[in-house]
């Protein structure tokens, strides 16, 4: 019988930013050996080259998959996030393609939380400005300045996974909690929802931004909301750098308007580390700057190679798509004796009929079918006899509305 399906070997893996070795043991056990590694980012000509005959992708925050990369990425057929934030692949132009986009929801959220917490120690405390004095062979010992975290009201903002841990593990340290997110949230613990961001602002003595990258966030902590917080407050961002207005926080800074600031994500990241951070914030002694790693734990980089590993091999291997975020969800058991077609098509009416009908014209048998739509995309997984796929992948290629095919033995 003609090959109707790759043989593993075939089936390219482009892994960049350096995703943890648990990823490629993963891979590796599942029988995918092509796999193509790169530490960092690629340049965009260079991963436009090495996207065209990759099959999957995985990537973190850094690599930018535009429509471009979608276009030229023929083979493609899914992308893993190996981390929470997705903004960073054009989702519509991906589920245009075909193309199922996942991630890794939870695996790094409790690194992003105790980050935040030792951060908004440290700065209650001034030890920013007090180290930076010590190295300089300065000796700051005063209680000037310096306060418990107890007792202060810590205001977050996005009351997501990791918003609501930082929430868990403030309130363990005896903090008063306070938050605002566009959706109601049930509160944890003593926790407290603001009716909206700039009653959070005037309230909390620490501010901590948890909200993902979308227009609605963009800038949302600009020079007006600065000017909400209180006098002296603290402003912790790792979120994604396109929410605070950096000039105007610099501005706060220098007049004094607030206390300090942990920001680990920007609006521009440098490239890798042969590139100079720049930022108007590195005068500051009262800020803590970190190069974008939340999430960078030992621990929560393994799990999420697992993690996202698992997601795409299960895609691979029999077609599952449960948590993709761009891509109906269908959940399916391994399948045995029979072949499987993974079909996805344009949302418009007419294509499961035409499908269902060639079918029958053909007399070939559908011994399962499994659909799931999203307003765009419809994914349809039909099963047949072995003896019949092949005929049965040629016919519904041909189906007006089909974005891609592929079967699995
Ligand atoms: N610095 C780092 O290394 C890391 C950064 N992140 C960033 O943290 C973000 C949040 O992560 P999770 O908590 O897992 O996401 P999540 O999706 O669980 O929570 C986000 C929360 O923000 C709320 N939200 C959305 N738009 C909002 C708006 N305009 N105003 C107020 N609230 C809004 C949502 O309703 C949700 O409750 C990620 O999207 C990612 O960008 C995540 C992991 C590591
Ligand atoms: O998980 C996220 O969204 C992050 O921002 C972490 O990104 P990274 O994997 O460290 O590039």
């Amino acid at each position: 019988m003609a090959k109707v399906s790759l043989d593993k070997s075939k089936i390219k893996f482009l892994l960049l930013e350096g995703v943890h070795q648990s990823a490629v043991d993963k891979l590796t056990e599942a029988g995918y050996t092509n796999i193509e590694y790169h530490k960092t980012a690629l340049p965009e000509d260079q991963l436009l080259e090495s996207v065209k005959d990759a099959h999957f992708i995985g990537l973190r925050s850094r690599t930018q998959l535009t429509r471009d990369v979608f276009e030229a990425a023929n083979r493609l057929i899914a992308v893993g996030c190996f981390c929470i934030g997705t903004n960073q692949v054009d989702l519509d132009a991906a589920q245009e393609h075909g193309v199922a986009v996942f991630n890794a929801p939870y695996s790094n959220t409790r690194s992003v939380a105790e980050l935040v917490i030792a951060e908004a120690i440290l700065l209650l405390r001034g030890i920013p400005e007090k180290n930076a004095v010590c190295h300089r062979g300065g000796w700051q010992k005063s209680a000037e300045g310096s306060f418990e975290i107890r007792g202060k009201t810590l205001g977050i903002v996005g009351y997501g996974s990791i918003g609501s841990q930082v929430s868990v593990l403030a309130e363990s340290l005896g903090m008063k909690v306070i938050f605002s997110d566009v959706v109601t949230k049930l509160p944890l613990g003593n926790a407290e929802q603001c009716k909206d961001l700039d009653a959070l602002l005037t309230k909390a003595d620490i501010v901590s931004l948890h909200v993902p990258e979308t227009g609605a966030t963009k800038m949302m902590m600009g020079a007006k909301q600065i000017k909400l917080m209180k006098p002296g407050a603290i402003l912790i961002n790792a979120s994604r750098g396109t929410v605070v207005d950096i000039d105007a926080l610099a501005e706060a800074l220098k007049s004094g308007a607030l206390a300090g600031a942990a920001i680990d994500v920007f609006p521009s990241e440098p490239k890798g580390p042969q590139d100079e951070f720049i930022s108007p914030l590195r005068e500051f002694d009262n800020v803590i700057l970190t190069p974008h790693i939340g999430g960078s734990t030992i621990e929560a980089q393994a799990n999420i190679g697992v993690e996202v590993a698992e997601k795409l091999i299960k895609f691979s291997d029999n077609g599952t798509t449960t948590s993709s975020v761009n891509f109906p969800e269908v959940a399916l058991s391994t399948h045995t004796n029979v072949h499987r077609l993974l079909h996805v098509h344009h949302n418009v009416p007419g294509v499961m009929s035409a499908i269902n009908r060639l079918f029958s014209e053909n007399n070939i048998n559908i011994i399962g079918q499994h659909l799931q739509t999203n307003e765009k995309v419809g994914y349809v997984v039909i099963e047949v006899a072995a003896s019949n796929s092949e005929t049965a992948l040629e016919k519904v290629r041909e189906v007006e509305g089909t974005i891609r095919c592929r079967v699995l033995f």
